[in-house]
């Protein structure tokens, strides 16, 4: 029975790198596949991973229809066993259905790979329908860390080291680059994983240096 997979986890955590060993395992045993991905940090129509490897993709925009093109490639004679799917938090609402439809319906497996919630920790509406729809879940095994040592479960968004609350969903961007010096006004928008406790206080790397540079007493209790 094909299944539809979320395989999911904070940025850095190994989601992409798995999406490319997964089509490797797959494509190693015979099977044919496609390669889709939305607004990766290496351009269009890239699918790409920290540890250095990329892989040709399929862009997915919002009017992207998965069910189309599964139905008109398969009409042509072409055979598709698998459907790897990167970035899919940015996918809309009704594109994870067309996904599940393409399971179900064409027994066609598919693997998507996403983080849940954005830099707000709002759940992303395409990584929501996958948890609602997803036969399984995968929580990525390789755990990325905050600066405390916890493990990292949320993804905040920084400028100039700075974690910030408001802004548009989607910012392309990567983990690097949260340590930019405080007044440099040309530093780029940049993320950083952290803990929940962390994430709710806005601590992040920079700031927590900065404050235990000033070296003040804690309060006590
Ligand atoms: N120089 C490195 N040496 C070993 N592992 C690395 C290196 N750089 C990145 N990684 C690994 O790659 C992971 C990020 O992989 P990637 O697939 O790009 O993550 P994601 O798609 O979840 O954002 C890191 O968590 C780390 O385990
Ligand atoms: C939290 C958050 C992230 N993004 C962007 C930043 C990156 O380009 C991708 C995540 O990629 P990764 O392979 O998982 O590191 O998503 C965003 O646009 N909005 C957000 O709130």
């Amino acid at each position: 029975m094909a299944e539809l997979q979320f395989f999911t986890g904070t940025m850095d955590s190994g989601k992409s790198t798995l999406a490319l060993q997964t089509n490797h395992n797959h494509a190693a045993r015979g099977r044919q596949g496609r390669i889709f991905t939305s607004h990766d940090r290496a351009g269009a129509a890239t699918l790409s991973s920290r540890l250095g490897l990329q892989h040709d993709a399929i862009e997915v925009p919002a009017d992207f229809d998965f069910w189309d093109y599964v139905v008109g490639a398969l009409t042509h004679g072409a055979r598709i066993d698998y459907l790897i799917c990167d970035e899919a938090q940015f996918y809309t609402p009704a594109q994870i259905e067309q996904l599940a439809r393409i399971v179900d319906e064409l027994q066609v497996d598919v693997f998507a790979f996403g983080i849940l919630t954005d830099f707000r920790s709002v759940l992303f509406p395409g990584s929501a329908r996958l948890v609602e729809l997803a036969d399984r879940m995968n929580v990525l095994q390789v755990e990325a860390l905050c600066w405390c040592g916890k493990r990292a479960t949320h993804n905040a968004r920084t400028e100039n080291g700075v974690m910030v609350t408001e802004g548009e969903v989607i910012v392309v961007g990567d983990v690097d680059g949260a340590e930019a010096a405080p007044d440099d006004a040309t530093a780029e928008v940049g993320y950083e994983v952290l803990c929940r406790q962390h994430h709710r206080r806005g601590l992040t790397t920079s700031r927590a240096r900065a404050v235990s540079m000033i070296g003040e007493p804690l309060p006590f209790a």
